[in-house]
């Protein structure tokens, strides 16, 4: 275990939860207004984005994820940084919206988007943090099918993802689920491109 900062936040990693890197500080810095808006944090890993929109001024902020120690890790972080423990931000564990109970202003994912094959997996927690299934879509799929319920209706979606996801089947997920959508931010490297996708209703 060891603690980073990423601008004026302090996060302690855990070695099976995935450690915020560029993916995570680009979804951070072009994170929309969520000053007074309720905020659900999908995949919140050591909570860092949820964290992130507490300090821009949200008004409540959930996170969740599957990976039980990022839950743990995610509490832990969210008091090294001052933030009021179930109060105004709250970590559980859940498989995408599984345990999310009401609607959000604003709901983020920093997918795990790699193409993965059986033989790329990891052992261990640590793995859901990378793992897109064969294509690389199989979570950030079933997160789109089912964002809508848990959107209110002038709510905000933004998707971290990589070029090699997909962007227009991305787009095209969403554009189906009745969203508009543009890629809003990306930085490139030689491989991929990573992208800030955010959408909204008509
Ligand atoms: C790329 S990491 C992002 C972590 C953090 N949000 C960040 O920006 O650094 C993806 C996270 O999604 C979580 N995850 C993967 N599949 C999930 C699922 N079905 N439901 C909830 N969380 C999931 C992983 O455990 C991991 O913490």
């Amino acid at each position: 275990m060891k603690t980073i900062k990423i601008g004026d936040i302090i996060i302690k990693t855990h070695p099976q939860v995935y450690e915020p890197a560029e993916d995570s500080e680009l979804l951070m810095e072009n994170l929309v207004d969520v000053k007074n808006k309720v905020v659900l944090d999908v995949g919140t890993g050591t909570g860092i984005q949820a964290i992130n929109a507490a300090k821009k001024g949200a008004k409540i902020v959930v996170g969740v994820d599957i990976n039980p120690y990022a839950i743990q890790i995610a509490k832990e972080n969210a008091i090294l940084n001052n933030l009021e423990l179930n109060k105004k931000i709250f970590f559980f564990e859940s498989d995408l919206f599984e345990n999310v109970e009401g609607k959000f202003d604003v709901i983020l994912f920093n997918a795990p988007y790699l193409p993965t094959s059986d033989e790329e997996r990891l052992e261990g927690w640590l793995n859901y943090a990378f793992d897109g299934g064969e294509d690389g879509r199989e979570v950030l799929d079933r997160f789109i099918e089912e964002v809508g319920d848990y959107l209110k209706e002038n709510g905000i979606v933004q998707i971290l993802q990589s070029s090699l996801t997909g962007e227009e089947k991305t787009i095209k997920m969403l554009n189906k689920q009745g969203f508009k959508a543009k890629k809003t931010a990306y930085k490139k490297f030689p491989f991929e491109e990573l992208q800030v996708i955010t959408a909204w209703r008509d």
